[in-house]
């Protein structure tokens, strides 16, 4: 645990970095840039970020089987692709809802894409509550409604037994779990396993780990806490040099290393001045565990 190294890899300024992916068959880094409206990818190698240029706040993006992404754009589901900077949209959600937007959204282990709404931010964390729903693209490009009344639909992500589901609607504070069924894609049985500390502020992006534990960003907190949805505690913390710490995935050389994205929106020039690196991703080794490869979208 002393040996973890958080390094700033590419500081280019995101204005709400999000969605970070690992692409193994391009040994990058995928995220997106929501208010920035662009769709971004890193590479190690070149320590460049490629961008494309979206027409909406783009909030997710996640691998696609038959190569290439799948994106929330708007309030669409999208596919990407990449040597052509081409977006059609597959469908829209949320249509009765014009200040809506998708936020987080993250691949099944049997590859439907979930994804949930929010109402437009008035400024970060600010916004017309209630106003969300989750929803599950499947592979036949068909939509289910899981539920509506979400304030901030967030991070998401599967038990390793592919049981359980976890999902943070971020103004509840709190992560919470669901029966998942694999073979549905259903999810039942809401229940809270960790409410937030005043200190970690705003639950948001989270990924599990080979060893079945949540790693959570928390906004406004500068940190990604490890939680144990066993015992529903709290087993590490890892500061960031960043408040508005947004999301996480593990990714790089057998997914050893984790990725942060961050955000810089909502930050006065103090502030960003005090943290010249918000916005940017950051590189985290030496936590002594790795994560799972990310799910592609299966249709
Ligand atoms: O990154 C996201 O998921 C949202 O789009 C952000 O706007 C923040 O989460 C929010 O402001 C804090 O709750
Ligand atoms: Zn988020």
């Amino acid at each position: 645990m002393s040996s973890v190294k958080i390094e700033c890899v590419a500081s280019e300024g995101c204005r709400i970095g999000e969605s970070p992916v690992w692409d193994e068959k391009e040994s990058a880094l995928v995220f997106v840039d929501i208010t920035g409206r662009k769709v971004c990818r890193w590479s190690p190698v070149t320590k460049q970020v490629q961008a494309i240029a979206v027409d909406a706040p783009v909030s997710s993006v996640a691998l696609r089987k038959s190569g290439d992404y799948v994106i929330t754009l708007g309030t669409r589901f999208a596919a990407l692709k990449w040597k052509e900077q081409l977006v059609t949209t597959i469908t829209q959600a949320d249509k009765d809802k014009p200040n809506n937007r998708f936020n987080d959204g993250k691949v099944d282990p049997a590859g439907r894409y979930f994804a949930g709404t929010m109402a437009e931010e008035i400024r970060p964390a600010v916004l017309e509550r209630h106003q969300g729903s989750l929803y599950t693209l499947f592979s036949d490009h068909s939509v289910v409604k899981h539920f509506d009344q979400v304030d901030i639909s967030n991070g998401l992500d599967w038990s390793l037994d592919h049981k359980t589901f976890f999902y943070i609607d971020s103004l509840s504070y709190s992560v919470d779990a669901f029966d998942y069924d694999l073979q549905t894609g259903k999810i039942g049985n809401r229940r809270s396993m960790y409410k937030l500390e005043k200190e970690e502020s705003i639950p948001d992006g989270m990924c599990i780990d080979t060893e079945g534990k949540l790693w959570v960003a928390c906004y406004n907190g500068g940190r990604v806490i490890r939680l144990d949805p066993e015992t529903g505690k709290r087993l590490q913390t890892v500061k960031l040099p960043v408040d508005k710490t947004t999301s996480c995935c593990f990714g790089g050389k057998d997914y050893s290393e984790m990725y942060v994205t961050s955000a810089s929106d909502g930050m006065d020039k103090d502030w960003l001045s005090r943290q010249p690196q918000a916005g940017g991703i950051f590189k985290i080794t030496g936590l002594g565990v790795k994560g799972v490869a990310p799910y592609p979208f299966a249709g």
